[in-house]
């Protein structure tokens, strides 16, 4: 079977003045379900560029990228965004929860947009609250949350449509270092339980031991990273 997400000689590069800038080098990284892989490196190794070709959000100019069994460079760019909604969860690194709404409702929205009725989408929203940690939490907004409260809601969002794919960016920056831990935790727990395959991008290389892989980029290559926590 194809893992959900496949990389294959990846290379992206961006306009740079006369010439190209090479931000992916020939890239190539397979995760499997159920499994965490944490891609480490320095700022401007292309961590966050590895994200974007992996969700769909920018084609690459060589190499393949097959997401759950689909080779997306086969795929009209309508295609393409109805197989990133309902295969691929993103958690960006600020939460961007919409203020108005409750935590129940940030992740209502997720299903409305997927077409999905409003009657099992509450439910489906309250069981991964739960699965968070936030039960007790679902009828609060965003500004009556704590930090790291808002990223679990965030966190949750992004599984509301059950994702095969669940990528990222950065998800401890703006959490202390307990917090940032129990964050950690919570993904590789996620991702044991609802059998995604999960791509975490991160400066911080505390807290590894526990992820299935780490790799690590430089300049635009990949190769395999140490574990340091
Ligand atoms: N839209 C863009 N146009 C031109 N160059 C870009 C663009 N986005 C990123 N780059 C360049 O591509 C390289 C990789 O950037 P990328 O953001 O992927 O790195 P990163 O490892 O995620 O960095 P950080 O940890 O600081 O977020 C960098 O040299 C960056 O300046």
């Amino acid at each position: 079977m194809t893992a959900p997400l496949l990389l294959d000689r990846v290379t992206l590069t961006y306009p740079d003045g006369d010439g190209r800038l090479t931000a992916l080098d020939e890239v190539s990284l397979t995760v499997p379900p159920g499994t965490l892989t944490a891609c480490v490196g320095p700022s401007g190794s292309g961590k966050s560029s590895l994200l974007a070709v992996a969700a769909t959000l920018i084609a690459p100019d060589r190499g393949r990228v097959v997401l759950a069994g689909a080779e997306t460079g086969e795929l009209s760019a309508a295609e393409r965004a109805a197989l990133r909604r309902s295969r691929v969860g993103i958690v960006f690194q600020q939460p961007n929860l919409l203020p108005s709404l409750t935590a129940a409702e940030q992740l209502q929205v997720m299903a409305h947009l997927a077409g999905r009725g409003p009657g099992a989408a509450r439910a489906r929203a309250l069981d991964l609250l739960d699965a968070v940690g936030l039960a007790d939490r679902a009828d609060r907004r965003p500004h009556q949350l704590s930090g790291g409260q808002r990223q679990r809601v965030n966190i949750a969002r992004a599984l509301m449509n059950s994702p095969s794919v669940l990528l990222v960016d950065e998800p401890t920056s703006a959490l202390d270092h307990g917090r940032g831990a129990a964050v950690l935790d919570l993904l590789v727990r996620l991702t044991r339980e609802r059998g995604t395959a999960t791509v975490l991008v991160t400066h911080d290389v505390a807290h590894l031991s526990r992820v299935d892989h780490v790799v690590e980029m430089a300049d635009g290559r990949l190769g395999v990273g140490r574990v340091v926590s």
